[in-house]
């Protein structure tokens, strides 16, 4: 369903090159973030921070534990307001297109949003109740892309941790949102289950879809994904660095 207002985008495959985050032009950036400034605790987090964020790429947020990548992703999701500076989603204010912004977004927190008592199969006919396009096919699927093949119908408090990230995960398979923004997505999740999510992002990317995500985990894709670099300010190093895919 689309709110009132609420321009999506097509997930269509567009050239991006992210080789040199400096070179990225400004009409090319589906999120920009400028000039970003935040503080918790009389402690600042960051400041100055400028990134461009392309359509059809992946962002890793990166840093030590507490240097603030969970407080920048959920500042970017439109989910806290601690910050000063500038937020601008296809080159208009945040604050002015903020609708537009919400309907193209998926956001996967922390937590993975999965109600206990429900089996997967309810928990992803109850997330994905307002898009009508989500048939019971289409939830068999996901839930066995994740490798819930055969839980499908169990209480998610008999699943194992792993296996509870997993029905959240199986979210991204039914979704038609083309920005994605996933904090420590790869948690709980087994080597194979990574690798899979690593092939579905560069997958995604290399249709025009939008990532931004927070891991420690080193990130392997054949697609070129670009590094936003927290807690590094007493090393004077540019926030913003691109890597190969
Ligand atoms: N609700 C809150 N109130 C006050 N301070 C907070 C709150 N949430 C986080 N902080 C502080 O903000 C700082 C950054 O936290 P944040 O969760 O963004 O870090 P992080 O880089 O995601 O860490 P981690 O890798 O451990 O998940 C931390 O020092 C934390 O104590």
């Amino acid at each position: 369903m689309q709110l009132p207002g609420a321009t999506k985008l097509a997930l269509t495959p567009q050239e991006v090159n992210i080789d040199s985050p400096n070179a990225i032009a400004t009409e090319d950036a589906l999120i920009e973030g400028i000039d970003l400034f935040c503080e918790r605790d009389d402690r600042v987090l960051f400041e100055n921070l400028c990134f461009s964020i392309p359509r059809g790429s992946i962002t890793q947020i990166e840093g030590p534990n507490g240097a603030g990548k969970t407080t920048l992703l959920r500042i970017i999701a439109g989910l806290s307001q601690i910050y000063e500076g500038e937020l601008k989603w296809c080159g208009e204010s945040m604050s002015d297109a903020r609708v537009a912004f919400a309907s193209n977004l998926l956001y996967l927190g922390h937590k993975p949003g999965v109600k206990s008592l429900l089996t997967p199969r309810e928990n992803l006919r109850a997330l994905s109740r307002l898009r009508r396009t989500v048939t019971e096919t289409d939830i068999e699927n996901a839930l066995e892309k994740v490798g819930l093949y055969g839980f499908e119908d169990v209480p998610c408090h008999s699943l194992s941790a792993g296996q509870h990230r997993r029905v959240g995960l199986a979210r991204l398979y039914i979704s038609d949102e083309p920005l994605w923004i996933l904090d420590e997505a790869f948690t709980a999740i087994d080597k194979k289950g990574v690798a899979e999510l690593e092939n579905l992002f560069a997958e995604r990317a290399r249709l025009g879809g939008t990532i931004v995500l927070t891991t420690h985990h080193e990130l392997r894709l054949d697609v070129p994904f670009q590094r936003i670099v927290l807690g590094q300010r007493s090393g004077g190093q540019n926030p913003l660095q691109a890597h190969g895919g």
